[in-house]
This record gives structure tokens, sequence and C-alpha cells, in this order.
């Protein structure tokens, strides 16, 4: 099972420009979580800092009980092993054909021989669907390739942790699904925590078990699926719908009149950008035939359902919804007596700055209904 990253009170500015402040989430180990956010509110910044690249003034990060944002550069070194990261262009080589690329860590950090080396980048070459593309330079390929030969990149030294730099940029929107299928499909293989950022509302909708939204410099809210897409927060609302209607502007937020203006314009018959009408907790794609279950499924149905008390109503409907009649009566839902147990203080468990919530208190956000977890919160 992949690792746990339990982020508290993450601060990440640039000279004077606050990027976020006092971000606080954990992936939950195995789990596929997608952060969201418009464009600029820095989401690639957060898997940099997750990763070590960048080093954030406050806040901590934890994985394996190692804090990597106070660490020394030796435990860092040791810590990044266990990630594999996708960046946005697959940062290939572009002299280098897709096998020397895919060997390429295994020539640098192992000291495996060229017969077992082989053997790996023919697998995950095989995983990612490259089977017989070993020799093609990345200049002779589509995006959709390099994307995935950068993943079997950043599968070679079996990482516990993955991380997706907008995993659909420059995709069409079925070389998108096909993407995203792989996700969840690797995820079925190896079971390590993946972290996605994207602003793809397909992508957001279908994939994650966890979802967060950056927005006015903060993590707006993060936790299982179905509070976000259940969520009448106006910021995140807006967001899945692809409208212009809402806080979210053409670059920074809006002023309330020019909000008052636009709604005007859409109430007098003119459209207001979004492309469709989706809503609510549409299904999350299952892996492909054969490749058994997603062993995260289950987990994460446990710790959803020891949290469930403390989700927004919609979610909680949303997730019931979802149980099969075997899960409900496993889990009592239905029965007037039902009522998860509590779950320890660092779970991973959705709840509001105030501490701990019980049956019926709701999470709120900042200038709003919900609001994202705080220290020790998370997904
Ligand atoms: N190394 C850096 N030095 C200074 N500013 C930076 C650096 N890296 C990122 N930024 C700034 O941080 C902000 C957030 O950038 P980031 O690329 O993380 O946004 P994003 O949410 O990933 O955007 P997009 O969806 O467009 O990729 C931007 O204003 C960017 O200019």
């Amino acid at each position: 099972m992949g690792a746990e990253v339990v982020v508290e009170g993450l601060t990440k500015s640039f000279g004077r420009q606050t990027i976020w402040r006092d971000v606080t989430l954990t992936l939950p180990p195995g789990e596929v979580s997608v952060m969201l956010g418009p464009s600029g509110t820095g989401k690639s910044v957060f898997l940099k800092s997750i990763i070590g690249l960048l080093k954030p003034e406050r806040g901590s990060c934890e994985i394996n009980g190692v804090d990597i944002v106070t660490c020394s550069e030796h435990k860092l070194y040791e810590i990044r092993k266990l990630f594999g990261v996708l960046f946005q262009d697959g940062a290939l080589f572009g002299s280098m054909n897709l096998y020397d690329n895919v060997a390429f860590p295994l020539r640098e950090h192992t000291k495996k021989s060229e017969a077992e080396i082989r053997k790996i980048v023919l697998e995950k070459l095989d995983m990612t669907g490259l089977n017989g593309a070993e020799k093609k330079l990345p200049g002779e390929i589509s995006g959709g390739m390099r994307k995935r030969a950068g993943l079997a990149r950043a599968l070679v030294l079996d990482p516990e942790i993955i991380l997706v730099d907008e995993p659909d940029s420059g995709l069409d929107p079925v070389r998108t699904s096909y993407i995203s299928q792989l996700l969840i499909d690797l995820n079925t293989q190896i079971d390590a925590t993946i972290l996605i950022v994207s602003h793809n509302i397909n992508l957001a909708r279908t994939v994650p078990d966890n979802i967060g939204m950056l927005f006015r410099r903060e993590l707006v809210m993060f936790g299982p699926r179905e509070v976000l897409l259940t969520s009448e927060e106006p910021v995140v609302k807006q967001f899945l719908n692809g409208s212009r209607l809402g806080p979210i502007g053409m670059s920074e937020e809006k002023d309330e009149a020019t909000m008052a203006a636009e709604q005007a314009h859409v109430d007098a018959g003119h459209h207001d950008g979004s492309t469709d009408d989706v809503s609510g907790v549409v299904p999350q794609i299952q892996p492909t035939p054969g490749l058994g279950e997603r062993s995260a499924v289950g987990r994460r149905l446990d710790r959803v359902m020891s949290i469930l008390h403390t989700l927004p109503p919609a979610a909680q409907e949303g997730i019931k919804e979802s149980l099969t009649e075997d899960e409900k009566a496993r889990y009592g839902v239905g029965a007037s007596q039902f009522r998860p147990s509590p779950r320890p203080r660092d779970s991973g468990e959705w709840r509001s700055s105030s501490g701990d919530l019980g049956d019926g208190e709701v999470a709120e956000l900042p200038n709003s209904s919900w609001r994202n977890a705080p220290p020790g919160g998370g997904a």
C-alpha cells in the first residue's frame, strides 16, 4: 500500500506573493486524490512542495514520519525515492528513445543488471500501453503517448506515491479519458497513493477518491469526492460547471458589481459559458475488467463511513446512495440506530476548525457554509 502524506499548515510564498497559506490535508494511503483550482492558484507549486522541490515557509509535510519541510538533504533524498512524478510534458529526454528514457532512473539509482532493467522497462511499457514503441523518440510520438511514457518512467522504481501534474494538458477529451482509465488501472495494480493536479472537470468527477480545491490563496476544501461533487459552495459549483457565473474571474477573483452584472446578463437570456448540466455524484471509473478490484475502495469505504456523520448532508446522501445492499447492511445504513464509530484524530477525517464534530454538526468554509479540513483533518 502507498504511503500516507500528512500536510499541516503549509504556507508557500515567493517574495511577498503568498501562493497559498495554511493548507492542511491528508492524502490517504493508496487512494487517488485530485487537487483542482483555477489557473495560477498554485497547484503545481503544491505538488513541487510535497516532493521537496520547493520549500514552504511554514507548516509540515510528513511522509513515513519524516517532515520533508525541515528534514536534512540526506533524508529528503531517501524520501524522494518513494515518489514517481509525471510532469506536464512528460519531461522525457528528447535524444533518448522510450526504452532508454524509462530505463534512466534504474540505471541512475540502482545497480540492476541490464537484463533486470529490460524486464522492468518492458513491464512498465506494457502497463502503460506502449508495447512495441520502445525504439521511438519522444519527438516521433503523440502527446498522449509521451504522457504514458512519462508515467512508465515514473513507475520503474516502484513508487509508493505518484504525483501527476495535469495529465490532460494538451490532450483531446478522448485521450484524456484513456489517461484517466490508465491512472485508475495503475492504482489497481500497484496500490500507490496518487495525487493529480488538474483543472479538468471530467477527470475530477470520475477519477479520484478525494478532491481538493485551491482558490484565493487557500485550500477551499479537501475531502471524499462526494463532498465536493455535491457542494453548494459558489466557487466549487462554478468551477465544476465551467460557468462564468461565480466568484472566479478572467484572471483574479471578481468584485460583487461584476458578479451582479454577469448575473443580469444571464438573466436576460445570455449563455453563462458552461458546457453541461452534470451535477451530483457521477459514478467513478472502474478498473479495466480482468485487473481485479482496487484495494483502496474497501479501505476508503471503511474510512468514509466512519466519518459519515461529519460530512455535509448532500455528501452523506451521495455516499449512502452509492452503497450496495450488502454494504448498507454491513454499515447499518437505513437502520435507525446507525451511528458510525469515531476514529482517531489523525485518521484523515473531514473536520471543522473547531475540532471534532458530533452527529448532525457540519464543517464550515471561510465565508461560506463548508470548511476545509484544518490541522489534523483531511480527506
Ligand atoms: N519558482 C517560482 N518563482 C516565483 N513564482 C513562481 C514560481 N513558481 C510558480 N510561481 C508563481 O506561483 C503561482 C502559481 O503557479 P502554479 O504554476 O503553481 O499555478 P497552477 O495552479 O498550477 O496553474 P496552471 O493551472 O495554470 O498550471 C503563479 O503566479 C506563478 O507565477
